[in-house]
């Protein structure tokens, strides 16, 4: 079957099961696009599997051949010669991919690059960095998470910022100079907060800022964002250096292959990490160690020809894996079988060789971009995402492979300031994975497809971004999984007699579930339930009300008090989960009076700005307080908790 998108809702029944939810566009059942990397989201009651794995594991990437301490940044500075370093806080790579894009451009002008995972140096050295290193360029490329949070990796940096601006310590940067690129969405309410946060901080520390603050936009077009922001600091940064912003024609390889360096003993097969560890699982399980889980349960919510939303069930039983309600369960993803073939067919490689990619640069921290030796398989199946939008940098690199000038010359102007518009229509609007760019030679596709492009194997491997935990559609037809747990901020309240609105239309639905079941469990305890209100949504009630039985069911037994559901095609006007809740907003009213806790859950760019807009105006209506006094008290609420959001765009 052809689907044209494909929602799945992996949700929990008992304490060994997780939930998840997963948007993925297919553009056809060969050449897909993974549209959204959503996270996923625990279902059933908070909880635990106990029992024990064993085995020994050992670490996958190799440390830097160095000798010098990795935790000193001056020292690594001082040895390496960096011109630019690049920190990177990233959740789920994009920082990352971005840091490394800006160290190969910088090679590309002969400027020498570093790049650091901000957690791993103690930031007090930026003084001395500022004072003793009045050359090196510090970039900071920094995503915005929660409400307005840093990455977990960049937490120590924004508490270190954080503590320099209250304690108003003389620490001073005079001479640091310094670029901030933000990565943020503009449907959240706190757009780019890390990035702004960064940029302000560094600069009233006494930084020089060499370029203005970048602010990347997922919800638009981040690429360009990125390379708009390129485009300001390059000649600035080349100026510092001596160099020639416009001479960047020389291709440079981050990555070579080294044969010599493949131990057939130590062969990767999948891991993100760890050598052998899903073979030998051993706890605790985390991202970098994720629990290989069984499917237990697989079943179609949908009854739908065009459209599919599954339930899964995960067993965790013997993981030890904790969670609370709310929380979302991480799957690593694998490339779909048939498109591996395809390309390899097209890269003219045979997949079951083995590879090897070793750091050109000895002081770079990865020194391999995966866990290596491994064989292209396993690369093209695990490691790589061959389903990304190519950014310039991989279109870049690929004009030199072009054997027809013509072609040669369209891929340049892609690239181009002139062909900035081509490039937005061909890549983002139309979709376009490096795969359809230069691979897939589907008749329609063939004169769109640049197929004289004759880039080695290794290369178009050393470009593409790494695949990040997810959900994929190849994940269905596994039967196991390797998982792990992430947490998540929405909680139900401290105290079960508080009352609570849920609005979660769609998948949004699949924390909720997890909710009642714990409002259930907490009721067979003898605890006393404050009230419950679930606004559910979807296009049509026969097609896509999910769980319907069971949400009529926990109406039944008082776990949930009032239940209602928008049906948005099945009428000629349609309606949302904002109308019912409009239509209920004395009800509501009094439930936020009383002390409610409001969830929302799903889309962000539309679902979640109408629901935030209704209840602004059903505050404004029942208090008679003006929009602006209105938007303050759910503001307010927020910072209380007592308004959380787990959405996505
Ligand atoms: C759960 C979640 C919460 C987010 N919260 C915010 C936010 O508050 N403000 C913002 O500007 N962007 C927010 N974003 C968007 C991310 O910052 C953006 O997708 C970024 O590219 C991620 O970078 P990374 O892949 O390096 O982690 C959020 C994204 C997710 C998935």
């Amino acid at each position: 079957m052809e689907l044209d998108s494909l929602d799945m809702a992996v949700l929990a029944g008992a304490a060994v099961a997780v939930a998840y939810f997963v948007y993925t566009k297919f553009l056809s059942e060969d050449a897909q696009h993974s549209k959204r990397a959503s996270t996923v989201t625990m279902g059933g009651p908070s909880g635990a599997a106990n029992g024990s794995g064993g085995g020994a594991m050992s670490v996958g990437i190799p440390q830097s051949p160095s000798g010098i301490d990795d935790s000193d940044f001056l020292a690594k500075l001082k040895a390496t010669g960096a011109q630019v370093a690049i920190f990177y806080g990233s959740q789920t790579g994009t920082a990352e991919d971005f840091s490394l894009r800006l160290a190969r451009e910088a090679k590309r002008f002969g400027i020498t690059p570093l790049v650091a995972d901000i957690q791993d140096y103690d930031m007090e050295c930026l003084q001395t960095v500022a004072k003793e290193q009045e050359n090196t360029v510090l970039l900071f490329c920094v995503a915005t998470y929660g409400e307005g949070e840093p990455t977990d990796n960049a937490l120590e940096f924004y508490n270190f910022l954080k503590d320099k601006e209250e304690s108003g310590d003389d620490f001073d940067l005079t001479g640091l100079k310094f670029g901030v690129f933000g990565l943020g969405n503009k449907t959240y309410d706190h757009f780019n907060a890390m990035g702004m946060f960064v940029d302000k901080m560094l600069d009233k520390l006494g930084g020089q800022r060499i370029t203005d603050l970048g602010l990347g936009d997922d919800d638009a077009n981040m690429e360009e964002d990125f390379v708009n922001w390129k485009e300001q600091l390059w000649p600035e940064v080349c100026a510092l250096f001596g160099k020639d912003p416009t001479d960047s024609e020389i291709s440079f390889r981050q990555y070579e292959l080294r044969p010599d360096l493949i131990n057939k003993d130590k062969i990767f097969t999948g891991e993100p990490h760890f050598f052998g560890s899903f073979t030998k699982q051993k706890r605790p399980f985390t991202q970098k160690n994720p629990f290989v889980a069984q499917v237990r349960e697989r079943r179609e919510l949908y009854d739908d020809d065009d459209r599919s939303c599954l339930h899964i069930e995960l067993d965790i039983a013997g993981s030890s894996l904790k969670y609370t309600a709310g929380d979302h369960v991480a799957v690593y993803p694998k490339n779909n079988p048939s498109l591996v073939e395809a390309l390899a067919a097209r890269l003219g490689i045979e997949l079951d060789e083995l590879l090897y990619l070793k750091a050109t640069d000895e002081y770079a921290k990865k020194q391999t971009p995966f866990p290596c030796a491994c064989t292209f398989r396993t690369a093209l199946t695990h490691y790589v995402d061959i389903c990304a939008l190519p950014g310039h940098n991989i279109i870049q690199e690929l004009v030199q492979y072009a054997q027809d000038e013509e072609e040669k010359s369209r891929l340049h102007h892609l690239v181009t300031k002139e062909g900035r518009q081509e490039f937005v229509k061909y890549i983002h609007d139309d979709l376009r994975t490096v795969l359809e760019l230069t691979v897939w030679f589907v008749p329609e596709l063939l004169c769109a497809g640049f197929k004289s492009v004759d880039v080695p194997a290794d290369h178009l491997i050393e470009l593409l971004p790494r695949l990040q935990p997810r959900c994929c559609h190849v994940n269905l037809i596994d039967e196991k999984v390797p998982v792990f747990v992430r947490r998540s901020t929405f909680r139900l309240p401290s105290k079960s007699r508080i009352p609570i609105i849920m609005i979660g239309p769609g998948t949004g639905v699949a924390p909720f579930r997890g909710f009642l079941q714990e409002r259930e469990a907490l009721k067979a305890k003898g605890k006393t339930l404050g009230d419950a209100l679930l606004f559910f949504g979807c296009q049509h009630e026969h097609k896509h009300y999910m769980y319907r039985e069971e949400l009529e069911e926990f109406l039944e037994s008082g776990v949930l008090s009032e239940l209602h559901s928008a049906f948005s095609r099945d009428q000629q006007h349609k309606v949302y989960v904002q109308h019912l809740m409009k239509n209920n907003a004395k009800t509501i009213w009094k439930m936020i009076d009383a002390g409610a806790h409001i969830y929302v859950c799903g889309d962000a760019k539309h679902m979640a700005r109408d629901v935030h807009r209704a209840l602004v105006e059903i505050i404004k209506a029942e208090t008679n307080l003006s929009t602006q006094d209105a938007e303050t008290q759910l503001k307010t609420m927020a910072q209380q908790r007592r308004f959380q959001q787990d959405v996505w765009s």
